[in-house]
């Protein structure tokens, strides 16, 4: 019997990040920050859902607080991937946000990372990760990494990944009560922005931290109470530009323990570390 043809896929997840640790190792001549940082991606994100349109628009069904559906990532998404392919078909997109938005999480990447895998499948589009990796690049510096599938060690402003292999774990992720703009951190005149670069070997947490902590505490001191909360329990650090904060913690019920204790309007999830991204078999 031949294989009906896809029109639905249903809660594709969208995984979030962690920047392991951060480092700004030199800017770029348009202005870009050259960085190095470990990605880990985590059991934990949002979920879209794609239904195929005959009639070739891209639109998203579902609301998302403070982001107009045309500037939303996952049409941007759509809309490039058929300029690149040349396909005439269309897509609605729902999507179950639960990624605190503007937190360091990736959510926004992701859900485009998500957007171009589920509608190259969906579209039959046929591109390679490497081709999917390239125009997610344009969407933002963290897609390439949901593109790559797995916990990378990321150069370049995040597009160029090596493979790292680490043991799973849990995190408690920490967001406090406050939005941190990532071009207000990188544009800081006290950023540090000569940080000395390191192979991929020496980055356990004893040797490196995240170059934009200490900016983002500077001028938000909800970020520095929320590292200074969950440092009680484990070495806590900031990921990405923030503002959300994380610890890795031996276990589950550790990681339930804490959050449970976590007093408004802190908001606080427990994680576990994810191998490969849950859409990986979809590409090559
Ligand atoms: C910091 C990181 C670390 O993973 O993650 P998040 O905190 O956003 O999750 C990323 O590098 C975020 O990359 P991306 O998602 O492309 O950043 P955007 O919000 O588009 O950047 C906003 C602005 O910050 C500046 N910017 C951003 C990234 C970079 N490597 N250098 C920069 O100078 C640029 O001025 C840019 O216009
Ligand atoms: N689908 C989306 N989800 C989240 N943010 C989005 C989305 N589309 C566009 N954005 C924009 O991207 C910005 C960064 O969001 P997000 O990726 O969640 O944070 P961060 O880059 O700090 O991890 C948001 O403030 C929002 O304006």
């Amino acid at each position: 019997m031949d294989t009906p043809p896809l029109i639905r896929l249903e809660r594709c997840p969208a995984p979030a990040k962690l920047n392991l640790f951060l480092h700004v190792v030199g800017r770029r001549a348009d202005g870009y920050h050259l960085l190095q940082t470990a990605f880990r991606m985590l059991d934990w994100g949002d979920s879209l859902t794609f239904a195929l349109r005959a009639d070739g628009a891209v639109h998203r069904t579902t609301e998302v607080a403070g982001v107009p559906e045309k500037q939303d990532l996952v049409v941007r998404a759509g809309r490039l991937l058929q300029q690149a392919s040349g396909c005439r078909h269309g897509a609605d997109i729902a999507i179950d946000k639960r990624l605190p938005m503007g937190g360091g999480l990736g959510g926004g990447s992701s859900d485009a990372a998500t957007t171009l895998i589920a509608l190259n499948r969906l579209w039959g589009t046929g591109l390679s990760r490497a081709a999917l990796a390239k125009l997610g690049l344009q969407l933002g510096a963290d897609v390439p990494f949901f593109i790559f599938g797995r916990d990378a060690f990321a150069e370049g402003v995040g597009e160029e990944l090596q493979p790292l292999t680490l043991p799973p774990a849990w995190y408690v992720v920490v967001a406090p009560p406050v939005l941190v703009p990532t071009a207000e951190i990188f544009r800081a005149e006290e950023l540090t922005r000569d940080t000395g670069p390191i192979r991929i070997t020496d980055f356990a947490a004893s040797t490196t931290r995240n170059d934009l902590q200490a900016v983002a505490c500077n001028r938000y001191p909800e970020v520095g109470a929320a590292i200074e909360w969950l440092a009680q329990f484990a070495p806590a650090r900031m990921t990405g530009s923030g503002a959300c904060v994380f610890a890795e913690v031996g276990s589950e019920m550790e990681a339930k323990d804490i959050v449970e204790k976590c007093p408004a309007p802190m908001r606080a999830w427990k994680a576990k570390s994810l191998a490969r991204h849950p859409l990986s078999d979809w590409l090559d």
